[in-house]
């Protein structure tokens, strides 16, 4: 992974993001609870939680799933309602799911471009400009310091967090102001979780996107986040930047099942699936001097 130390957030880099007071129920069951969150640009925040404490449900209601029962969203300085995904990815939101919709039997590079294909003329045809795209593709998963063996590779060919890897580039591609990854980390082994949080740190380091970081183990998030709120039963515990708190901070109130933001969250919360270990990376580093001040504005974007 890099493992360059990357420089704290800049205290005044600007407010991209405030969820406040959002609450969410499906029928009886309570899934979000007066919640609030704020995201800073380029920044990495981990949303950690147990099973069933309302991560997803509240990406969900950022991505334009669900729509919130009571609270506001304010993206980019004013407030927005999304009535579906089409309306969020219109204010710049793009989320990679654990399903990463990718074509498996298809090449790197035509899963990169897919529904946004290069095309070109020949002879009075309409044609996959595929030279453009696979050179494109190339150029881009270099400035990302993603690396594969081709582009040319069908996907199924990839491991899998080199497919995820591709999912989340896919998602960059056309210069999300905020990028939500729901459990990124799920089900792949050390290797393959080394590539993605290689691209994590990678996106931190050139902080020109913001990041919020579903996972459910937080393991592996000290090395690669800025901060962490971290939910149960429905409602922020904790909300700290992750030089002010530990792995065992959060392990500590796991077991007492108390936030730093009062004695709201309920007793009896199970450390179970918390694991300790820490893990390292080898994905690459952009090289000087490649690293764009405004994020990887390539010849296509959408
Ligand atoms: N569509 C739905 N209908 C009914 N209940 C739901 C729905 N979606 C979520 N829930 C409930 O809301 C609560 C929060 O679920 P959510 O999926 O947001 O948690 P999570 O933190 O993402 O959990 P996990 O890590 O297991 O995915 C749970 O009790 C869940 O059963």
């Amino acid at each position: 992974m890099n493992t360059q130390t990357i420089p704290p957030l800049a205290p005044d880099a600007p407010v991209v993001l405030e969820m406040t007071n959002i609450s969410k129920s499906f029928g009886a069951v309570t899934a979000l609870v007066d919640v609030s969150i704020r995201l800073r640009q380029g920044e990495v925040l981990a949303l950690v939680g147990d099973n069933g404490a309302g991560k997803s449900t509240l990406i969900k209601i950022l991505s334009g799933f669900h729509q919130p029962d009571t609270g506001t969203i304010v993206s980019q300085g004013k407030e927005v309602r999304f009535a579906s995904p089409r309306d969020a990815r219109a204010q710049g939101i793009e989320t990679v799911y654990q399903d990463l919709a990718l074509i498996g039997d298809l090449s790197v590079f035509h899963n990169m471009f897919l529904g946004r294909e290069y095309r070109k003329r020949v002879l009075g045809l309409n044609l996959l400009d595929n030279g453009k795209m696979r050179e494109q593709a190339q150029l881009y998963l270099d400035t990302l310091g993603i690396s594969i063996p081709s582009v040319n590779s069908t996907v199924d060919l990839l491991s899998g967090g080199q497919r995820q890897c591709i999912a989340v580039a896919r998602s960059i591609y056309s210069s999300p102001k905020i990028l939500v990854l729901d459990e990124p980390l799920a089900a792949l082994g050390v290797r393959e979780s080394a590539h993605v949080l290689g691209l994590i740190q990678n996106l931190r380091q050139q902080r020109w996107v913001s990041v919020i970081l579903i996972v459910h183990n937080y393991n592996q998030i000290f090395e690669v986040c800025d901060r962490i709120n971290f939910l149960h039963s429905g409602e922020i515990a904790l909300d700290a930047s992750t030089a002010d708190t530990s792995e065992e901070e959060l392990i500590r109130i796991v077991k007492s099942g108390l936030g730093r933001k009062g004695d709201r969250c309920r007793r009896g919360a199970s450390a179970a699936g918390l694991r300790m270990s820490r893990r390292q990376g080898t994905a690459r580093t952009i090289p000087a001097g490649s690293t764009p001040s405004t994020g990887p504005r390539m010849e296509h974007s959408l």
